[in-house]
């Protein structure tokens, strides 16, 4: 993707196909993995700038209503043909293009996303145990959920992806276009029989990672995760510490900083997702309720 302006130059492509993409193992457990690949798009090149500023201003947005009420971001569903996703109450059909029932419509930018993410999935390395075995015929990621978190706006709250349509391999793979915006991972709590609340690996601290989402990096959920794990991207406070409390220069130097820093800048993630296809409507499940 980021070689576009590239093409003309072979020379240039080969050098730029050899960037290294850092991977950060989150989690790495027997049966769930987290790993943060970093320099996916290349941060430095404008596409990507061009690109979170072409989706912004081109994507159909819409701020869903769940179970629990409008949404906290606006966001747009791409997906193949009956890849269904269904989550707190919300069901999330393949575009169509309105005479040819379900056929399926990925926007051109979001389509060439999904294969720079699909070709990253493919050689994070047949020995790491994170990287999808996809042995199906099909596109690893049949979905993507994009989300838009608007300067000073848009978050997540505390959650486990819904992912029972995400087939053996349970990918959910965002990658991430401005910001960096804050994302959270800790342990789920379970209620026991007596209606105590229990921690999964209760010796161990339950805040798993804390970290700012960069721009170009791709974080890869997979395996049972979502069912040991939640996550959520917070917003920011836009006063920090004590400064407006502490007097007149105080004041004067944290509005200068809010000139320079955008506490919580524009940010547009797209979740890619192993949804199989006709899960849903072979399945006739009910909604779920976790989120
Ligand atoms: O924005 C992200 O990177 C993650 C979004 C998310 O948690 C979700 O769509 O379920
Ligand atoms: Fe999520």
């Amino acid at each position: 993707m980021a070689t576009k302006k590239l093409d003309d130059d072979d020379d240039l492509n080969n050098r730029r196909n050899q960037t290294i993409i850092k991977a950060t193992p989150i989690v790495a457990t027997n049966d769930s993995w987290v790993t943060l690949y970093e320099d996916v798009l290349d941060p430095t090149d404008d596409d990507s700038e061009q690109i979170l500023h072409e989706l912004y201003q081109n994507l159909p947005w819409n701020v869903e209503t769940d179970q629990f009420g409008p949404q906290s971001r606006p966001t747009c569903y791409f997906a193949d043909p009956e890849c269904t996703f269904s989550y707190v109450g919300l069901k999330l059909d393949p575009p169509s293009t309105g005479s040819t029932p379900g056929n399926n419509k990925w926007h051109p930018t979001v389509q060439k996303l999904r294969e720079c993410v699909t070709r990253l999935l493919a050689v994070a390395g047949p020995d790491d145990p994170s990287s999808p075995s996809n042995e199906s015929s099909r596109p690893l990621l049949t979905a993507c959920l994009v989300n838009l978190y608007p300067q000073n706006k848009g978050f997540i709250p505390w959650h486990s992806d819904e992912i029972r349509a995400h087939g053996k391999d349970k990918v959910v793979a965002s990658l991430s276009l401005g910001g960096p915006r804050r994302f959270q991972l800790r342990r789920r709590r379970r209620v026991d029989s007596c209606n105590h609340h229990t921690e999964e690996g209760e010796t161990k601290p339950r805040m798993v990672a804390d970290l700012w989402l960069p721009s170009g990096s791709v974080l890869l959920m997979k395996g049972e995760v979502q069912e040991h794990f939640e996550h959520c991207l917070p917003l920011e406070p836009e006063i920090i510490g004590d400064d407006a409390a502490a007097g007149d220069d105080a004041e004067m130097s944290f509005k200068k900083r809010q000139e320079d820093v955008t506490i919580n800048p524009l940010r547009i993630s797209l979740t890619f997702r192993s949804i199989v296809p006709g899960y849903e409507s072979s399945n006739n499940r009910t909604i779920a309720t976790d989120q």
